[in-house]
């Protein structure tokens, strides 16, 4: 790209050595500078990126973007000077990609809980439809069926706009994106033109970072603030009005809204829910008419996801009547209350739940599956390093379950004892174990199952591996209770 040009989005403060008329690439990390690129500074939690410049210069870098005082060769190498570089890459990562998102419809999603799951229905519904669409998120990056594996739910802003410009060039007409309220707050979606906003829920979590639940509502209503102002546009959001931080969001954008809901009337609402153990059936208020929705997903927490889905599409343009056969064809999300098949005469399930919420939830669509004289045992973790507040309450929510195993979930640096007393600290009974070695808590979850017990390992979902330490370990709760299980029960016929 001409140099000039990328560098005129950038209110710089001065130019020392010479540019070069065209530049490769642009970089944030050292290690992914390309010969004749351009390399980015930026101040992050853990390192400063200035101290990175000789390694981005090794790999070939022509320009480096600095805030501070950067000492080198000036002939080879121009270094611009800018204010505040964390604001140069928001502007440098859209301009390098040409505003990708223009070209495709933009769908967000936020909230404490749901984004992975609305996200992926949404993108395996316009799957359904042969629409060519990619869905970024917890879980990857996925474009054409095939997945990417990123660092974050929202990625940097530099990765973000290189996976809406890879998805647009490869004939994506839509992308859903997960967006997380760290990635609004840091700047993540800077240049990202969003059509539709969708809003899930708002209950504790990420309080270490946010640390009261106004900062973190405010964070999520950036998303609709993001929409914009431009209101000749065709723009939704899409918001859950059962929630009570809904009317915030609601406060954020002037584009139309579309609510979605089973208590209050809403755009899109669901009555009279008949929870099955392999699907769920409800009535649909819809703006089109009325409507019965058959779905393989269980639980109400389901009903919310398929609501918002649903209305996604609507305001996408299409009718509620051509949505149904595609709900009701839509897959099970990998890790989310997800049932292993097995012939072992127990019903388990891998979910993601790690706030409070998400367990009471999760926990609360398969209680009724239980048949008498059957327990409910429930595993669950919390990350070592993170919110320590919201341990005590998951603990008093895993507690709904007939028997509890806490362990840990990515303990990190945090020792095991720190994180299982506080998850504990709350239990009004005592049928519940503490086990800091995930592995080894998974194994006592089996011993303690009888035939014809439920059991779910919450927290590691779509995970196959653990972080101790700084080493991510391979971990996967299936294998290793269908290991034990089948030790137990004496079954060889596994398969997950
Ligand atoms: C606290 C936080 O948000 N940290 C994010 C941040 O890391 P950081 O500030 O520590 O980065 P750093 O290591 O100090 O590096 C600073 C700069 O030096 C550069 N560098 C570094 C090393 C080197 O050799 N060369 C080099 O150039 C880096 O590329 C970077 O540009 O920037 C990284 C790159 O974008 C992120 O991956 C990282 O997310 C970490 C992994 C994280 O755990 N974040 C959590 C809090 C988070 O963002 N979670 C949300 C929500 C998830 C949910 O809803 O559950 C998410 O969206 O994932
Ligand atoms: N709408 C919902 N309301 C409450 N809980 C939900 C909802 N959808 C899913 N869950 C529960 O929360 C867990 C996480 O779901 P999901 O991954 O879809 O949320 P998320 O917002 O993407 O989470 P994260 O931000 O951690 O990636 C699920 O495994 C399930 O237990």
């Amino acid at each position: 790209m001409n140099t000039k040009e990328l560098l005129s989005v950038l209110p710089v403060k001065s130019i020392k050595g010479t540019l070069p008329e065209h530049v490769t690439d642009v970089a944030v990390d050292s290690r992914a500078v390309q010969d004749g690129g351009v390399f980015v500074c930026l101040k992050g939690y853990t390192v400063n990126g200035h101290q990175f410049v000789k390694s981005a210069l090794l790999s070939g870098a022509r320009v480096i973007i600095a805030s501070e005082p950067i000492m080198i060769d000036e002939e080879r190498t121009a270094v611009v000077y800018v204010e505040n570089t964390s604001k140069a890459i928001e502007l440098l990562a859209s301009k390098y990609y040409q505003y990708p998102s223009k070209r495709m419809k933009m769908i967000g999603v936020t909230g404490t809980n749901g984004k992975t799951s609305v996200g992926n229905i949404i993108h395996d519904m316009l799957r359904q439809t042969e629409e060519k669409a990619a869905v970024s998120g917890t879980i990857g990056f996925k474009l054409n069926d095939i997945l990417y594996e990123t660092e974050n739910t929202t990625t940097d802003v530099l990765t973000t706009q290189q996976m809406i410009a890879q998805a647009a060039n490869e004939g994506c007409e839509s992308m859903i994106m997960e967006v997380s309220s760290h990635g609004l707050v840091e700047g993540r979606l800077a240049g990202t033109e969003f059509d539709i906003a969708i809003f899930t829920n708002l209950t504790h979590d990420h309080l270490d970072y946010h640390k009261t639940m106004e900062n973190y509502s405010a964070a999520k209503g950036l998303l609709f603030a993001q929409l914009g102002q431009q209101l000749d546009q065709k723009k939704f959001a899409i918001i859950n009005a059962d929630d009570p931080w809904s009317s915030k969001m609601i406060e954020m954008t002037s584009f139309p809204i579309f609510t979605y809901g089973i208590h209050v009337k809403s755009s899109f609402q669901a009555t009279a829910i008949e929870m099955q153990s392999n699907y769920t059936r409800f009535q649909l208020q819809a703006p089109d008419g009325t409507f019965t929705v058959t779905m393989p997903l269980i639980g109400e927490f389901n009903v919310y996801n398929a609501l918002a889905a649903i209305a996604a599409l609507y305001a996408k343009g299409m009718a509620t009547e051509e949505i149904l056969p595609l709900i009701a064809n839509v897959s099970t999300v990998k890790g989310r209350l997800e049932k292993v098949e097995t012939s072992l005469p127990l019903t388990i399930f891998i979910d993601y739940a790690h706030s409070p919420d998400a367990i009471e939830k999760a926990i609360a669509t398969v209680q009724p599956l239980k048949k008498e004289g059957n327990r409910l045992l429930f595993l669950i973790g919390t990350g070592g390093n993170r919110d320590r507040l919201k341990r005590p309450i998951m603990g008093e929510k895993a507690a709904a379950a007939d028997y509890v195993v806490f362990t840990t979930d990515d303990p990190r640096d945090e020792p095991y004892e720190s994180i299982i007393s506080e998850l504990s600290a709350t239990m009004p009974h005592d049928q519940y174990a503490c086990i800091g070695d995930r592995e080894e808590a998974v194994r006592h979850t089996i011993e303690q199952a009888n035939a014809g017990d439920i059991i779910i390992f919450a927290g590691k979902g779509h995970e196959d591996f653990q972080i101790i330490g700084n080493t991510k370990y391979a971990h996967s709760d299936a294998n290793i209770a269908l290991e034990e299980a089948a030790k137990k029960f004496g079954d060889t016929t596994i398969n997950k």
